[in-house]
Formats: C-alpha cells, sequence, structure tokens
C-alpha cells in the first residue's frame, strides 16, 4: 500500500528522515565525525586559540559564544527559508520538478538502491545548480543586507554619500530588475543553463565580475558562508528530490506570498504531500 505522508514542512525534520549519519558533508564542514578516520576541525576549534593582534591577546569566551551566535543565526534561517522556497516551487511547477529528477537519475541511477546523492555526483548536476540559484534570485532569504557604513565619501548616480553614512542594498529588487531579468517574478531556473552542456559555472554568485544578483552580498562583507550554503541546498534539494515525489496537499494551490520575519519567508508555510519513490518501482 501506498504510503503517503502530508507534512507541514520545518525542513530540520526532514533531515531526519534521512538520518545525520548520512550527510557525510555536514559531518565533514561542522566537525561531528571526530571519532571517524578523517580528521576534521570543527569551526569552534579554530576559535579557542584564535589570536587577534591588534589586541594582542586571544579571543575570550564571550567573544567564541557571541561569534557561534552568530553563525548559528546567521546560517540556520537563511537555509532552511531558501530550502523552503525552493522546495514550494518544485510543488508548485511540477515539470520543473520532473526535469530534475531526471537530471538526477541520469547521474545516481534508481532510487531504489537507496544511497544517497552525494557531493560528488552533483558536480555533473548543472539544473540542479540552476534551480538553487533562480530559487536565491526569486526568493533571496535576506531582502536587505547588514547595515553597512561609507568608509570615504563618494558620489553615485548625482548624489553625494557622505562618509559615516549608514547605507544598504535592497538585493531582492536586484534579482527583479526587469532590465537585467528577463520575466523576473517567474520560476525559470533554465536562466542559468549557459551552453551546450548547460554549464551553470558562469554565473558568478559572488558578483565579482558584474553584479546582477547578491543574494550572499559582494566584496568583503559577504557571506563567509556562501559556498557550504550553496551546498547544502543542492544536497538537500537533491536528496528531497531523488528520494520523494513533492505533489500539493489535498488540492491545496502554492501561496507564494511573503512575510517578513529575521528572513523573508512563506506567509503560508509549504504543504506538501511526499510519496516515496520506491514504492512507485514496486
Ligand atoms: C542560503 C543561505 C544563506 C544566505 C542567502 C546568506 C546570506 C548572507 C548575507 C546577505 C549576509 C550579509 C552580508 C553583508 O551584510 O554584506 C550574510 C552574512 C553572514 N553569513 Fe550568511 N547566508 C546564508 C547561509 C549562511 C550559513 C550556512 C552560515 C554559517 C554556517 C552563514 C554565516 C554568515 C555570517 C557569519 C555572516 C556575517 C559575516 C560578516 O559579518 O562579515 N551564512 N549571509
Amino acid at each position: 500500500m501506498e504510503a503517503i505522508i502530508i507534512v507541514s514542512l520545518t525542513f530540520f525534520f526532514l533531515i531526519k528522515i534521512f538520518g545525520y549519519d548520512k550527510f557525510s558533508t555536514l559531518h565533514k564542514y561542522y566537525g561531528l565525525n571526530h571519532h571517524e578516520e578523517e580528521e576534521v576541525m570543527a569551526y569552534v576549534d579554530t576559535l579557542l586559540n584564535l589570536e587577534l593582534p591588534e589586541k594582542k591577546r586571544k579571543v575570550n569566551h564571550g567573544e567564541i559564544v557571541s561569534l557561534c551566535s552568530e553563525f548559528l543565526t546567521a546560517g540556520t534561517d537563511t537555509t532552511s527559508t531558501s530550502l523552503q522556497w525552493i522546495m514550494a516551487n518544485l510543488v508548485k511547477y511540477p515539470s520543473i520538478q520532473e526535469k530534475l529528477y531526471q537530471e538526477i537519475s541520469e547521474v545516481v541511477g534508481s532510487v531504489v538502491d537507496q544511497g544517497v546523492v552525494k557531493e560528488e555526483d552533483l558536480e555533473k548536476m548543472p539544473y540542479i545548480k540552476a534551480v538553487i540559484l533562480e530559487g536565491l534570485r526569486r526568493h533571496p532569504p535576506g531582502h536587505f543586507l547588514q547595515p553597512h557604513m561609507v568608509t570615504q565619501e563618494v558620489e553615485l548616480n548625482g548624489y553625494v554619500i557622505p562618509k559615516d553614512a549608514t547605507i544598504n542594498f535592497m538585493i531582492a529588487e536586484m534579482g527583479w530588475d526587469p532590465h537585467v531579468w528577463e520575466d523576473p517574478l517567474d520560476f525559470k531556473p533554465d536562466r542559468f543553463l549557459f551552453g551546450d552542456g548547460g554549464d551553470t559555472e558562469e554565473f558568478d554568485i559572488t558578483g565579482s565580475r558584474e553584479i546582477k544578483m547578491i543574494p550572499f552580498s559582494a566584496g568583503r562583507r559577504i557571506c563567509p558562508a556562501y559556498g557550504l550554503a550553496m551546498l547544502h541546498l543542492e544536497y538537500f534539494v537533491a536528496n528531497l528530490i531523488w528520494h520523494f515525489e513533492w505533489t500539493t496537499a489535498d488540492g491545496d494551490n502554492v501561496d507564494l506570498s511573503e512575510k517578513l520575519e529575521f528572513t523573508v519567508t512563506m506567509k503560508n508555510p509549504l504543504r506538501a504531500r511526499i510519496r516515496p519513490r520506491i514504492n512507485q518501482l514496486e
């Protein structure tokens, strides 16, 4: 009998579906497998002996707590919110979900083998990158950056911005600019596929060549974890789609209205019906 599970999504619950032990990438970056063969260094370890050259001392416990709190806050909500937006679009647009599933199956094979899509598999999947980039363009979790301060007076488009002024950047609006993006409010991952081979390498998410969208900011204060966040999103989405077929719950329409919280979240959180693909093969 088909097992159909209706979920009101919180994505950390979904991590549990797969089991943390299978998420080798998380282990590698967060240093969770100290007892296993691979030698890893946890971020917190790097702080314990960190010298502050200007102050000629090590970071104290209060500063370590503050740094840990910062990266936990900065990293958790942003990634889970982005994941929810991307999955919502994959539920809303089944043909995009199907195209993604086809790409994953071509690289990884059949889900009956019950493995996981691995980090090295993702490198052979241009479409998953395109889906994540489109998700971050259309629904960046932060619509603004942290406030920045101007270090020297500058003139921009006829406006003088004085030294020490506090400024910010409307990063969501940049990604929706109709002068830069065709049909900017549509969810079209194909816009990030370049060349015959569908190579997405060309898109520069750091904005160092040109700025078309900067969900992770740009320059010196760019999100230090942008590579990790991209990898997590590709990893979670690929595995969620490879293992499960996602459809709307009870004829619900996926509502993409926004709500401003710490990040910009779904006003009506995604409710989806997920069906293990393995059952479809029996
Ligand atoms: C989709 C996921 C993520 C997005 C869209 C994102 C985006 C951003 C943005 C826009 C900033 C502000 C940069 C600025 O003000 O110029 C930022 C800063 C930061 N992010 Fe991320 N981030 C994500 C995930 C993560 C993760 C997973 C971590 C840590 C594990 C992290 C750690 C940080 C930290 C520590 C800062 C502050 C950097 C500083 O003050 O210089 N972020 N992020």
